[in-house]
């Protein structure tokens, strides 16, 4: 018999959430003989519930939330030797795991495509002892995000508020960091923005990096350079927005399955932001788990 644990973070996105879990309930009982429903209530319950899905002996670990939900039970998977098969409904503001993988933004739609279903394998990041399913952003302008209000970031959205707030937020010449890609040293780099990506969606912009695969195995690399002039910088950014970042003169891009990264400046105080949320500080060592998960998508 199959079974899906379902976990709805109640808090999660501004849709109205009338009859949403019998809607969703509905669409899974398409797929499984068994659903069980919980309700998360604070930080840290979509990875703790993964347990509970394995001890009700679910093969499917299903939530609906925004990124950090996801985050969180991307989180609870990717520590288990062999994950449970996973899936889920964004409700957030970003989305961009949903964007990624052809998965509607809008509930009826989603609920809809997701009646007929195939399982797509799905890289995982690691990042010291944690897990990412999209994006580490690193330098001074992620940590001014990291330090905004929830507030002002559930309104405009992580890279929408980046992309607003950037000429208030530059206020010096950015960090060096130096760099270690598959074990070769690239040149320090003075910089105010480095990201590493693993899907195509970077801050609800689908074709950021338009190479990257969810499954292809790789971290995507990104360095705005010569950041030191702002017109620069703002052009570099620009690049950004429009998409397509391997194109940018003014973006270094890279790809590889390891990463560390090291600063001269002071280290504990460069913090790192993990899927929109803040990570931990220097050093860091990135690594991918190639086709570490299975997610439910819509078939083609
Ligand atoms: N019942 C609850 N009530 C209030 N907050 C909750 C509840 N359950 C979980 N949370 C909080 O919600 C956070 C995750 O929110 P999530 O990012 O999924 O939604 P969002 O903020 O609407 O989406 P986005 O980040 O894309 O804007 C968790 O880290 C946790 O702190």
């Amino acid at each position: 018999m199959s079974g899906c644990l379902l976990v709805i973070n109640p808090s999660s996105g501004k849709e109205n959430k009338d009859g949403l879990s019998e809607k969703i309930s509905a669409m899974l009982s398409k797929h499984f003989d068994r659903i069980e429903l919980r309700y998360t209530e604070k930080a840290g319950d979509a990875e703790a519930f993964v347990d509970l899905a394995k001890d009700l002996n679910m093969d499917t670990y299903f939530v609906v939330g925004g990124d950090g939900t996801v985050n969180e039970a991307i989180n609870g998977l990717a520590k288990m030797e062999n994950p449970l098969k996973f899936g889920f409904l964004p409700m957030g503001t970003v989305n961009d795991l949903a964007r990624a993988l052809g998965i509607p933004l809008k509930l009826e739609d989603a609920l809809s495509a997701l009646e007929h279903i195939t399982w797509q394998p799905l890289d995982v990041g690691q990042i010291n002892d944690q897990y990412f399913m999209n994006v580490v952003a690193l330098g001074e302008i992620p940590y001014a995000v990291n330090h905004t209000s929830s507030e002002e970031k559930s309104k405009f959205g992580f890279f929408a508020y980046l992309k607003d707030g950037f000429n208030a937020l530059i206020n010096d010449e950015g960090q060096t960091y130096h760099i270690k890609l598959d074990g070769e040293e690239l040149d320090a780099i003075t910089t105010e923005i480095i990201l590493v990506a693993l899907t195509n969606s970077v801050g609800s912009v689908e074709q950021m990096v338009a190479d990257a695969r969810v499954d292809d195995g790789l971290l995507h690399l990104l360095v705005l350079k010569d950041t030191n002039a702002l017109e620069i910088g703002q052009e570099a950014l620009q690049n950004l927005f429009d998409g397509n970042v391997s194109q940018a003169n003014n973006v270094s891009y890279y790809k590889g399955q390891h990463i560390e990264i090291t600063s001269d400046d002071k280290s504990d105080d460069i913090e790192s932001n993990v899927d929109g949320d803040p990570g931990p500080t220097l050093p860091l060592e990135l690594s991918i788990l190639p086709s570490k998960l299975k997610v439910m998508v819509p078939k083609a």
